[in-house]
């Protein structure tokens, strides 16, 4: 490693925005940029972002990091890429465009195609290949759907040209200027068509699926070579690719069973280290790739709650109730408690433990006495009720209960819900200082692999905690409301009828 090195580039593609971030070499943040995504809503329960915009995004933050850092491209040591899993599209490798929007990881339109496969009895021989629950927020239903799509309206197009991927292999695929056609096993293991305990594409689910395999990318080690951009006017290698999940999981150190994290970013994602060896959940918990090496693989237990951050975003852009995400903080605290209202985040049906596609979102228990802060209230307690779901999963599944939890992500930033999910939970709730674990966890990866960091238990060891929130006087109140909540959500179940 040649001492002109002094930064890590981490480009961190969200489902709510872009961005990138230069690491230190003591892991420290020196510079970012934002971008917030567009989000496109064509049907109800429908979800696509424009895959464009995501790679002129991803490009112009990473251009403006650079810009305003005064960095140059021969300073970077890598690049660590981290992206929303699951959201999937299909392109035509000659004009490099995409043949549609790219289908995002909470769209729901292939809940019929899904439950026609549980009713065909498919639904435990994909669990046990893939580890994944058969639902609609996987990529393998969404990609059937787009090939309908394209062989329906755009006939003329020749198959061999068109290839598929997640957005990782989308923007790997550009960054290398069309050289790589790649994706690494953290995010092929959200496909569901990836064999879980193989690590390679299953040729009877691409089979079941109707997928050519010459479509899909090639699955690499998160951890490991994809190749190198000359786009910011010098070579910089790319040296690992996560899902965000898996990525905030390895920024929060969590790299032996027992240690465990929850990001609460557009979704809420609790996961488990569970080391070499696939686990499996009795209690509706996915199995997954947390990483992988040349040589070796960690899975991890997930829980995975569709919608977080995104009620939020909701009740800022859908609803207008309020101007800004941080201003919820204030809101709840004023309205003292949530006036008897509870709400059912299921505005892309529930995941774990409920794994209900038909479900959706609601507000029960109003009265005239209501006002907007009693429902932006109860917005934030239902995104800790359904971490408390999961948290009782996980410690259904584990040998030693979740006693500590460790946070990261935008919605964590709000200090009202993580002292409700501290009370909520009865243990304490650590957030550390930087929020962006997903990023860090790229930066760590990339910066391992390339010599730039020499110590993964260093770069843990130096990461500092900004606040911890203990259970508080309000914790049995609190608790008891939870028992209200899981009224409000059997009720919310089974809303929508197949079509
Ligand atoms: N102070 C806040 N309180 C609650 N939610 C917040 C706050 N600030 C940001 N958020 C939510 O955090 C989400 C963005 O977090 P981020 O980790 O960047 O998500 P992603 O990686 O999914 O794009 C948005 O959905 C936003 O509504
Ligand atoms: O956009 P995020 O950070 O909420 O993450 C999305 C997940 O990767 C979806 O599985």
């Amino acid at each position: 490693m040649t001492t002109d090195k002094r930064y890590v580039l981490a480009l961190d593609l969200g489902t709510t925005g872009n961005r990138a971030i230069l690491f230190d070499r003591d892991g420290e943040v020196v510079g970012q940029s934002y971008k917030e995504l567009k989000q496109y809503y064509p049907e109800p329960g429908w979800l696509e972002h424009d895959a464009v915009e995501i790679w002129q995004d991803t490009l112009g933050c990473a251009e403006d990091v650079l810009d305003e850092a005064d960095v140059s491209a021969k300073e970077v040591a890598a690049i660590g890429l981290t992206v929303q899993r699951e959201t999937c599209l299909l392109w035509d490798k000659n004009t490099g465009r995409p043949l549609h929007k790219a289908i995002v990881w909470q769209d729901r339109r292939t809940a019929p195609l899904c439950n026609s496969l549980r009713r065909q009895g498919r639904a435990e021989f994909i669990q046990e290949r893939t580890g994944l629950v058969l639902d609609s927020y996987f990529s393998a239903t969404k990609l059937v759907w787009l090939l309908d799509w394209v062989r329906e309206r755009r006939p003329q197009i020749d198959f061999e040209n068109v290839i598929a991927g997640t957005i990782d292999s989308w923007v790997l695929w550009n960054l290398t200027n069309r050289q790589v056609h790649a994706t690494d096993s953290s995010n092929a293991s959200r496909t569901m068509l990836m064999n879980l305990e193989q690590g390679n594409w299953d040729e009877e689910l691409l089979n079941l699926f109707g997928i050519s395999p010459h479509m899909m990318p090639t699955i690499k080690p998160s951890l490991g070579e994809f190749g190198t951009t000359n786009l910011f006017g010098d070579e910089i290698p790319i040296l690992a690719i996560f899902g965000d999940q898996q990525a905030a999981l390895f920024a929060h150190g969590c790299d032996r069973p027992g240690f465990l994290k929850c990001t609460y970013g557009t979704g809420c994602f609790l996961i488990a280290q569970a080391g070499n060896q696939v686990a499996r959940s009795q209690n509706q918990l996915l199995s997954t790739v947390a990483w992988s090496r040349e040589d070796s693989t960690n899975y991890a237990l997930e829980g995975a709650m569709f919608t977080a951050g995104a009620c939020i975003q909701w009740l800022r852009d859908g609803l207008q109730l309020i101007a800004s995400a941080a201003e919820t903080e204030n809101l709840a605290q004023q309205a003292q408690t949530n006036n008897g209202v509870y709400f059912v985040p299921a505005l892309s049906g529930l995941g774990a433990p409920h794994w209900d596609m038909n479900a959706r979102g609601s507000f029960q228990g109003i009265t005239g006495g209501v006002r907007g802060e009693h429902m932006v209230r109860a917005v934030l307690e239902a995104i800790a009720y359904q971490v408390k779901e999961v948290v009782d999963a996980m410690n259904r599944d584990c040998e030693n209960p979740v006693s500590r939890l460790k946070v990261d992500g935008g919605a964590s930033q709000n200090d009202f819900l993580m002292q409700f999910q501290a009370d909520l939970l009865g243990i304490p709730v650590e957030r550390p200082k930087i929020l962006d674990a997903t990023a860090q966890g790229a930066a760590f990866g990339a910066g391992l692999v390339s010599g730039f960091y020499d110590s993964y238990n260093r770069l843990i060891e130096r990461r500092q905690i900004d606040r911890v929130f203990e259970p508080s006087e309000n914790a049995p109140q609190v608790q008891d409301q939870y028992q209200t909540w899981l009224k409000a959500v059997e009720r919310a179940k089974h809303w929508m009828e197949d079509v």
